[in-house]
């Protein structure tokens, strides 16, 4: 049973208005501590928006929202030192050097540290954990890409913030860098107890990285759960692949089992190179996206024709 305690973001019936258009339309989940929950969403879905709001930096039109217990729009100092941003893309800071812009920033939180959870890092440890030790004194404006994201998290991530925000982070990362960063995120939530909220178009890398995943499609959440539980809400058909005898096929099967059960005792030791592929989460996000979509469009014509 989860209490009030362990929800690090409540967020309910939020709602966001750009001009005449609703962005939000009545947008609401949860976020428990220490786990990592992946906003999924289309193109202008409003996943930074949704970020945002919960970083304090954009005022909701409506509807209630709770970050570490206290209301982002009129949070204080203290709460900002328990939040770490990385916004999806930082252009600034050029002419500072890693290691030196990391002990500035992290000054600022000397005064939030307390006994149990001391700040900021160590800015040695901050740069071997994200894999900066060796630019530790080039000017950032040097930085490639890859390197300048792995700062935009040490910046995010150097007061030892207990929610930490990731908006796209992995964008321009080759895939060890990829690999090494989701490394980071299990290490911040599972050692530290951190809750992470990080926005991805990446499905594999929302696979691996998430405990939960939020997809938000037409201004709400149309789905909510593990990436298993996503995967198994699609009543799609497995597909199965094997050869008998050099000649390959593929079926399609809501009945999987039996059907390489029937197969076996067909064909028996002669069936070779069996696969079983499930519906994957690559799957269910284009079904609930475009059923979604065309949901909503039926609404726009409805609405348009009443
Ligand atoms: N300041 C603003 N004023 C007006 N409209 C805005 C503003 N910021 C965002 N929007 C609009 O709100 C919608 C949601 O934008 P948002 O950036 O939150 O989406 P997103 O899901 O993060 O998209 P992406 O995946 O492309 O980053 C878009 O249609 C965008 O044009």
């Amino acid at each position: 049973m989860s209490t009030s305690s362990d929800v690090a973001i409540d967020v309910e019936d939020l709602r966001m208005r750009y001009g005449a258009t609703d962005v939000l339309k009545g947008v609401t989940f949860r976020a428990h501590r220490g786990e990592v929950l992946v906003m999924l969403g289309p193109n202008g879905a409003g996943k930074s928006t949704t970020l945002e709001i919960l970083e304090g930096f954009r005022l909701r039109s409506s509807g209630r929202v709770e970050v570490l217990g206290s209301d982002p729009a009129d949070a204080d100092e203290l709460w900002r030192a328990r939040i770490g941003v990385v916004l999806q893309s930082w252009r600034d800071h050029g002419r500072w050097r890693v290691g030196e812009l990391l002990d500035y920033l992290g000054s600022f939180y000397v005064p939030f540290g307390t006994a149990e959870h001391r700040r900021p890092w160590d800015v040695g440890g901050l740069m071997e954990l994200v894999g900066l030790t060796d630019q530790a004194g080039s000017k950032i404006s040097s930085l490639s890409g890859g390197q300048r994201r792995r700062m935009d998290v040490a910046i995010g991530i150097v007061g030892k913030p207990e929610v930490l925000f990731l908006d796209e982070p992995t964008a321009g990362f080759d895939p060890d860098a990829r690999r090494e960063f989701h490394d980071l995120v299990h290490r911040l939530a599972d050692l530290d107890g951190t809750t992470i909220l990080v926005t991805t178009h990446d499905l594999d890398e929302a696979e691996k990285l998430a405990d939960r995943i939020v997809i938000l499609g037409g201004g709400r959440i149309i789905a909510d759960g593990s990436p298993d539980d996503l995967a198994r809400t699609m009543p799609s058909d497995s597909e199965v692949r094997w050869s008998v005898d050099g000649s390959r096929s593929v079926h399609s099967t809501a009945q999987s089992a039996r059907f390489v059960h029937d197969l076996f005792a067909q064909y028996g030791d002669r069936v070779v190179d069996l696969e079983v592929r499930r519906a994957t989460l690559e799957d269910t996000y284009m079904s609930l996206v475009h059923d979604n979509a065309s949901i909503d469009a039926a609404r726009t014509v409805e609405a348009v024709t009443r």
